[in-house]
């Protein structure tokens, strides 16, 4: 039975359950729906419209049709029409939390830092909109000139996952539309409403209408995402999600070569080392590994620590963990809520289970909590081995699992020893070493005596099985744009 969120809601009008097309809200042509529920209580929160092809073919040829203008407008509008919709994501802040809250169960905290964060890319792609260049270029004939310039890739499909359902999809709207591209995006079936009530606040901020639409499907994410990487109009397809799914579309995107970037899983390694400052390394640990109770791609997945400051560095963490409050994420004493889903606490049971067999110590944790179903504690885990499925596969869960080290040359091994490259971290004093370390870790991203990395300024994306493709900074903007060269002869 769904709640009415009006009451915990200042402007009730952006709690929104349907579909954002062509500058209107609609049902699936079939009625259908689906349920979103808090993973704090299980109650359901709301129930949006299960599209399904036709639904999301309809979508597409409206974002076409706005293309067709929007492609038009100068550098100038775009730029004001991204910032208002920043403007407006920050004068909504406490709202915008409380939604992300209320269905992906973060802690309050954290998702007034995902709307900020989330805003940031926004108002970082409402500078660089004016600021895309061409270049020209000496032609090897003396009776031709020659210059390029930078143009929109088409109509875009956005595919967004849970775990941050406002800045994943900002990280991408914001660059598409400052490249002048309209967008289709599919917003994640457990975290829909964040994504609406950034669709309204389009709306208001006057993006001009079928230049963002927004639609939402469960049973049919498989059909509306064959759609969304077959149909020709679409030219781009920005996903961020698991390396599985991301396998999958790319593999779909194949049969009409579309342009693509893709922000997939992570198994972060984060190094300690014998001369790191303990305390900074602990601060970094807390921010990385624990962040939305572990499930973020840049999670901290395996913990190398030196064997010399090994046991101390684990007895750090367990004495900052035991300060966590762990409960519903609405809670303002909450600082770590639950899983997003069954699945999720039984992957993460799973997880521990098979390291304890093959031999890891639980230190702390180990259990789910009797919280709710979703729930699962703190956990820290010593005496870890290669194989061991933690170490293999992203948990994306509060598992802290730590592996001991003696040389330099192992460290690095053991980092590298994985199909994925997104983020890295490690903790040292010693500056020569830093370049070493930084240079040899196969990652899109490195944190040297940091734990936070995330930065719309800076370039987000990963190497080998995470993907391929940049978001924010000044690379951003590039993956919805195509270069057409211009050649002119003279007489
Ligand atoms: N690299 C990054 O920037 C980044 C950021 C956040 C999350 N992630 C990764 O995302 C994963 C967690 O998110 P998730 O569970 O939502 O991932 P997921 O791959 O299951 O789903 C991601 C999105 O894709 C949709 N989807 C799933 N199957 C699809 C299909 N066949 N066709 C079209 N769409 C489909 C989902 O509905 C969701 O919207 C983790 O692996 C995490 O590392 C990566
Ligand atoms: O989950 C991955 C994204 C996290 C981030 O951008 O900080």
């Amino acid at each position: 039975m769904a709640i009415k969120a009006t009451s915990f809601l200042r402007d009730g009008s952006l709690l929104k359950t349907q579909c954002y097309v062509n500058g209107e809200w609609v049902g699936a042509a079939s009625g259908k729906t689906f349920s979103v529920d808090n993973p704090s209580t299980n109650v359901e929160v709301a129930k949006c419209p299960e599209f399904d092809e036709h639904d999301t073919e309809a979508a597409i040829e409206q974002a076409q049709e706005a293309f067709r203008s929007y492609r038009k407008t100068s550098a100038r509008t775009r730029a004001r029409l991204l910032r208002r919709w920043y403007e407006l994501m920050i004068e909504n802040v406490e709202d915008l939390a409380r939604i992300i809250t209320w269905e992906n169960g973060k802690p309050l905290a954290d998702s007034r830092t995902e709307v900020n964060y989330a805003a940031s890319f926004l108002e970082w792609f409402s500078e660089e909109a004016p600021r895309i260049y061409g270049d020209t270029i000496q032609a090897s004939n003396a009776n031709c000139r020659l210059i390029t310039q930078k143009e929109p890739v088409g109509v875009c499909g956005l595919i967004a996952p849970w775990n941050f359902p406002a800045a994943m999809i900002t990280r991408k709207a914001g660059p598409a539309l400052a490249a002048g591209c309209s967008v289709v995006v599919k917003a994640p079936a457990e975290a829909p409403l964040t994504a609406l009530a950034l669709a309204e606040l389009a709306h208001r901020a006057g993006i001009p209408k079928g230049v963002v639409n927004v639609i939402t499907a469960l049973d049919n994410t498989v059909a509306v995402g064959k759609v969304l990487t077959t149909n020709p109009i679409i030219k781009k397809v920005s996903f961020t999600g698991s390396t599985p799914v991301g396998k999958l579309l790319m593999q779909q995107s194949s049969s009409t070569l579309k342009k693509l970037s893709f922000e997939l899983g992570g198994n972060a390694p984060f190094i300690v080392f014998e001369d790191a400052d303990l305390d900074v390394a602990l601060a970094g640990l807390i921010a990385s590994k624990f962040r939305i109770s572990g499930q973020t791609c840049v999670c901290a997945n395996r913990i190398l620590v030196h064997r010399n400051v090994y046991d101390k560095f684990i007895s750090m963490t367990v004495e900052a963990v035991k300060q966590f409050r762990i409960g519903d994420g609405m809670a303002e004493t909450t600082t770590h809520g639950p899983l997003i889903h069954g699945r999720a606490i039984a992957k993460v049971e799973e997880h521990v289970k098979d390291a304890v067999s093959k031999g890891a110590r639980v230190v702390h944790g180990g259990k789910r909590l009797d919280l709710g179903s979703n729930f699962f504690d703190i956990t820290v885990l010593a005496d870890m081995k290669p194989g061991m499925k933690v170490g293999v596969e992203e948990t994306f869960g509060p598992v802290a699992s730590f592996y001991p080290f003696d040389t330099e040359k192992e460290a690095i091994d053991m980092a590298n020893d994985s199909e994925v490259g997104l983020a890295g971290y490690f903790f040292s004093k010693d500056s020569s070493r830093c370049w070493r370390v930084a240079e040899a870790l196969e990652v899109g991203m490195v944190g040297v005596n940091v734990g936070a990395i995330s930065d719309p300024a800076a370039p987000f994306g990963g190497v080998k099985q995470s993907g391929f493709g940049r978001e924010g900074s000044k690379y951003g903007i590039d993956e919805f744009l195509v270069t057409k060269m211009i050649m002119t002869g003279i007489q």
